[in-house]
Order: C-alpha cells, then structure tokens, then sequence
C-alpha cells in the first residue's frame, strides 16, 4: 500500500486561475437527509461549498429546507421526492453525492434507484452511508458512471460480504475490481482502492469519532473531484487526507473535532496545500 503523502496533495490542489467564474469550479448535487437525518446532508453540502464547488443543490426531504439555509445559504435546494425535479437537475451536475441520512424506506429506495437510472457515464458518482446498505440488501445494480464508495467497515460488509476483521487488502481490492470503481474503506487509517494502486491514510484519530464526520468527507470528495478533475484518483485520495489533516491540526488543542469544525477549516487548509505547491 502507498502511503498518502502532503506531496500528491500540494500537487493536486491548484492554485485558481484569475479569468474564472462559480461555472469553472464544478456543480455537485447532494442527495439525502430524511426527517430524522437532516443534518448528514446539510454537513455534507457545507462541505462541498467549503471545498470551493461553484454551485452547490441539495436534493433532501423538505423539512429540511429551513435548518439548511440557515446553515448554509449558499446552497440551492430541491425536494428529493419530486421525480421531474430531481432528474432535471441531475441532467446538470458533474458530480452526485448519494447517501448522507438518505434512509432506507420505500421513498429511499425510489430516490435512489431514480438516480442510478438517469446518471451518465461521465459524471461522479459518490456511494455513502445508506445507498450503500441499499444496494446490500436490495442487490440492486450500479450504474455506468465515475463510482466512489465510501463505506465505513460495517457497511464495507454488508456491500462486499466480507466481515470486519477479515477485511484484507487482497479480498478487499477482488471486490473493488467488481465494483468498478474506487472505494474509500474509512476506518483508523482508511485505504483507497483504486484500479493501479491502493492508499493509506497515516492522519486522522479519535478525536474524529463524531456523526457527520463520514458525511463531510463526501462533500469534499464532490468538490475535489468536480476541481481537480483531470486526475480523480489524486482528487479523492487528496480530499481524504486534506480532511484527517484538519482533525489532527484541531486535535493538538481539541479533546474531538467536530464535523462542522473540520467544514470551517477547509478553505485555509486548502490554501496551505495549495502554496505549499511550489515547494513539493
Ligand atoms: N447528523 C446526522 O443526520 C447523521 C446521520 N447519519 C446517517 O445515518 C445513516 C446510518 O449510518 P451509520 O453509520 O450511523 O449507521 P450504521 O448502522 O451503518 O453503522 C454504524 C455502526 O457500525 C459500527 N462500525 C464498525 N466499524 C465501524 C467504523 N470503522 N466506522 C463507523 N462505524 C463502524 C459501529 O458499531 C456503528 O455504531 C447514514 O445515512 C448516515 O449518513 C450518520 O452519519 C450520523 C449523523
Ligand atoms: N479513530 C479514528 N481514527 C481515524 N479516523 C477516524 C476515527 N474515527 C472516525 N474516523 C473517521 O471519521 C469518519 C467516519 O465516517 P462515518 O462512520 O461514515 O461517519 P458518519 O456516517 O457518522 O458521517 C471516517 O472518515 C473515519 O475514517
Ligand atoms: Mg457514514
């Protein structure tokens, strides 16, 4: 296994060039947060705005409209059950988040079958939390797109079948290649897996053992993606590291970091690997 290094990521984050507008930075789409998960969607968006992605939608339940613009005007907003809605917006973004508290009830199901049926091959799509117990115990099957799985090590055993504490780089990396995608397996030191190497992340602790931290990597892995696109294995390993990097940074003075703590630290830290590029 590599291990991430500030290298690849002072490399992979840009510095912005002058002659650029909110359409240069990419469009994400989230999707998720039922009534009683609002707040795993509203962090996941706060992270991609965060991130620097030039438009922001939240497709979401709408209880949650009020509590997301109060956190986070920045973000547009769509209600997740509205079929015509939804797939008109999906027909204008680069990258989807799917996911976040989306549930798993009937109406999840149907969001979530939606957006595998209507995204295309050249759009990211990002798997998280329940969309990948969905597809567990649904079996349902993935869709022609860039796919990210981010599971933690339970739902990396209800997707591949292999239980924690058996969950090996080999057996491991036999399932990614069936997935036909990357897969970001989060634990204490997270492994990516990709189809020429895998990663490991030597950041993060247990200062990060917060809900909602699983829920903001996602958002920063749309944001990279959409911004650094023309390598989106870099993208999503940098996203990663950038995100531990913030914990441990806040963790030297901090007993936990929470999830909308690490979300205001992104735009500095970014700007950290960003000047440190020169030097790399
Ligand atoms: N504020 C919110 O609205 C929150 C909503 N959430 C959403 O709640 C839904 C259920 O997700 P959960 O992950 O809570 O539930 P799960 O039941 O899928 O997994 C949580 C359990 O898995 C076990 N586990 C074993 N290894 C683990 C590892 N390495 N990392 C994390 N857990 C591990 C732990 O016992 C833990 O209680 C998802 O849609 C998620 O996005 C959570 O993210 C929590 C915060
Ligand atoms: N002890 C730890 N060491 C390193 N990273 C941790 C630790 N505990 C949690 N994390 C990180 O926090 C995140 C938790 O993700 P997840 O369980 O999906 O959270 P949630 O679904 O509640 O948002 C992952 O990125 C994981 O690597
Ligand atoms: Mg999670």
């Amino acid at each position: 296994m590599q291990i991430i290094t500030e290298k690849l990521v002072s490399k992979t984050i840009k510095k912005r060039a002058s002659n650029t507008h909110k359409g240069s930075f990419g469009r994400v789409l989230t999707v998720g947060g039922n009534a009683q998960f609002g707040g795993a969607i509203i962090l996941s968006s706060s992270a991609a705005v965060y991130s620097g992605c030039g438009l922001v939608t939240t497709a979401t339940d709408p209880t949650n409209f009020a509590s997301l613009h109060a956190r986070l005007p920045e973000a547009m907003v769509i209600d997740f059950n509205a079929g015509q809605e939804l797939t008109e917006m999906l027909a204008k973004v680069d990258a989807v988040v799917i996911g976040p508290g989306l549930g798993e009830d009937a109406k999840a199901l149907q969001t979530l079958t939606l957006v595998f049926k209507t995204i295309r091959a050249e759009q990211i799509l990002i798997i998280d939390g329940s969309a990948i117990d969905l597809i567990a115990s649904h079996h349902l099957a993935l869709p022609n797109a860039k796919l990210i799985f981010t599971p933690h090590e339970m739902e990396w055993q209800r997707l591949s079948g292999i239980p924690i504490g058996q969950q090996s780089e080999a057996k491991n990396k036999v399932v990614q290649q069936e997935l036909n995608g990357i897969v970001v397996l989060k634990k204490h030191h997270t492994e990516i897996y990709t189809d020429e190497k895998t990663f490991q992340l030597h950041l993060g602790g247990p200062e990060m053992a917060t809900g909602g931290m699983g829920d903001t990597l996602t958002g920063m892995i749309a944001a990279f993606s959409t911004q650094f696109s023309s390598e989106l294995v870099a993208a999503v390993v940098s996203a990663t590291y950038v995100h531990s990097f913030i914990a441990d940074q806040l963790g030297k003075t901090q007993y936990v970091t929470l999830p909308h703590q690490i979300i205001e630290h992104i735009p500095q830290a970014m700007a950290h690997f960003a000047a440190s590029k020169t030097n790399a």
